[in-house]
């Protein structure tokens, strides 16, 4: 019996006014109510922080909020949708209080602009959490779990300038056997078994690309050990790094918990096994002298000589690169599989393109695809990969439009509200493929201008935008032009013929990343393909 997952489990269950079959599970949860009961009486009311001051606007609080808990049992079980429903209710910007944390919400890019990239300076930290700074990130190191500093500065640049459009030569001899293997093997399961559940099947394709780029290797199969390291990674920090898991850093008295159920000692366990997976990884691409990520970070002046922080940061790569570059793709399959008309059109321009040049497009030609860029861009916004990025914390009082957001603040990027965002996108409901028609910008380079220059803000803010976004770029583009020259995508039909298409309102709330509930689709080979 696990008993932590059985604590997040009762913290999941308490929210839904549940009660799971678990006597220790509950005895714990007596206790610490109990305990958060007394520490009640005790404690006031801490919205005074974001009080007006000097004028300041004061930033909005939605109703049910406790003292002490705050609103974590306002959250309920559909958190996303209901922290887009208070954008709904109390405008650009709110504040709820998280335990002893504030946390902020921002829809606005133009208000998340002010705030992550005028005032970046101050809005660059990561909030403290136990599992990903101290166990995961080994007390600072890397990029995704690490503070500002010099050497979080050096690293950050390193990725930039190595997983740069510079490098694309090499990363696409990697990138299009993996997305001509997904291809084979979308068909092969539909041929076999009528319909597809594409997520794992992407997930194997990101993961190999991503282990590819940091290491130079790939796994043969789900069975290969190096997937597994992988995956197990990629599952198990998303795990321990979740608001549930994490529930002592806001709300200190469930340290009692962790200590009974010896939550750092598993947390320990599984730090252990990642570093001696990626550690025998970079290993063996340093003994082979392979091209990679890995061994480009060794090169570099002023990292060689901190093997943790190169270990941390593939680690952070493995993490961040696979499961979103998957998820992008399996939300355009689940949303493209309800519109022939513009597979068709997204069809044509591939194939133009192979009449004119007998080959099909590379990265470079991208500009000859301008629906296709499109598409992509309006997929993302339409339906974002994050619910909320990765949090920011203020590390000095800002005031941006006016909101005085204190010192300690965790701030978010609202990803579904914001791209749903009225004042910034047209009908922001509908799905407009050619949106972005005029807009040739390839993402990642808009992920870095100023609101009114950017397409999207999957890729999150300021000082923290992702450094992954040309390479995950690549492998979208990539697996778009394969995808649509040799398929196309239809939905599932019952035995009456009526199709069935997966609902774009179903996704886990629950995850850092918005995976699609059910993305069963058919992927059916071309007849009149040219290549
Ligand atoms: C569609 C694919 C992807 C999406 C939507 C995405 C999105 C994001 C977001 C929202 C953040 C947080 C930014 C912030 O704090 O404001 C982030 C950070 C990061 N991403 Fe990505 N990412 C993707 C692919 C990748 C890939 C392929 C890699 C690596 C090769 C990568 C590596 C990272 C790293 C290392 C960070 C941490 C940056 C920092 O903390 O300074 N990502 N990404």
């Amino acid at each position: 019996m696990d008993l932590q997952r059985d604590a997040s489990d009762l913290y999941k269950a308490i929210l839904k006014n549940t009660t799971p079959g678990n006597n220790n599970a509950t005895i714990a949860a007596v206790l610490s109510l109990g305990a958060c009961a007394w520490l009640l009486l005790r404690s006031s009311h801490s919205a005074s922080s974001s009080k007006a001051i000097d004028g300041s606007k004061e930033i909005p609080e939605p109703k049910g909020g406790l003292p002490y808990l705050g609103h974590m049992f306002a959250l309920g079980n559909q958190p996303v949708t209901q922290l887009n429903q208070w954008h709904e209710e109390l405008g650009p910007i709110y504040s709820i209080r998280m335990g002893v944390k504030q946390w902020v919400f921002v829809n606005d890019p133009y208000l998340a602009h002010e705030i992550f990239n005028v005032n970046g300076r101050f809005t660059a930290d990561r909030p403290h959490t136990t599992f990903f700074m101290d166990h995961y990130a080994l007390g600072g190191k890397g990029i995704a779990g690490a503070n500002p500093s010099l050497l979080w500065k050096r690293t950050r640049a390193a990725a930039f300038q190595i997983l740069s459009p510079k490098n694309r030569p090499m990363f696409e001899k990697l990138h299009v056997p993996e997305a001509d293997m997904l291809i084979e093997n979308l068909l092969e399961a539909t041929e076999k078994e009528g319909s597809v559940n594409v997520t794992p099947l992407l997930q194997f394709t990101t993961v190999n690309v991503i282990i590819a780029t940091c290491f130079g290797k790939r796994a043969e199969s789900r069975d290969d050990q190096i997937f597994k390291d992988i995956t197990e990674l990629v599952h198990e920090a998303s795990f321990r790094a979740s608001a549930p898991e994490e529930l002592s850093s806001y709300l200190p008295i469930w340290t009692i918990l962790d200590i009974l159920f010896q939550k750092k000692k598993k947390m320990r366990g599984f730090i252990e096994r990642r570093n001696h997976a990626i550690q025998r990884l970079v290993d063996e691409a340093l003994e082979n002298n392979v091209d990679c990520f890995a061994k480009s970070l060794f090169e570099q002046e002023g990292l060689g000589h901190d093997p943790e922080n190169i270990l941390v940061t593939l680690s952070d790569s493995a993490l961040a690169g696979s499961e979103t570059s998957a998820t992008m793709l399996s939300w355009s399959m689940v949303i493209l599989c309800r519109y022939p008309e513009i597979q068709k059109i997204l069809r044509d321009e591939v194939d133009q393109f192979i009449r004119t040049h007998g080959r099909l497009p590379t990265f470079d030609d991208r500009d000859s695809l301008p629906y296709s860029n499109s598409v992509q861009k309006e997929c993302m916004r339409f339906m974002p990969i994050t619910h909320l990025g990765l949090p920011h914390e203020t590390n000095q009082e800002i005031v941006c439009h006016g909101y005085r957001i204190p010192k300690g603040t965790t701030v978010f990027c609202n990803m579904q509200s914001m791209h749903r965002n009225a004042t910034f996108y047209t009908e922001p409901s509908t799905f407009i493929p050619d949106r972005f028609l005029n807009d040739s910008k390839p993402m990642y380079a808009s992920a870095n201008s100023r609101p009114e220059g950017r397409d999207q803000f999957n890729f999150g803010w300021g000082r923290r935008t992702c450094p992954g976004a040309f390479l995950a770029e690549l492998e979208i583009f990539n697996v778009y032009v394969r995808l649509f020259s040799k398929c196309i995508i239809e939905p599932v039909k019952n035995e009456t013929g009526v199709p069935i298409y997966p609902d774009l309102d179903k996704f886990d709330q629950s995850a850092i990343v918005s995976v699609p509930n059910n993305p069963v689709v058919r992927v059916i080979k071309r007849t009149d393909a040219l290549i």
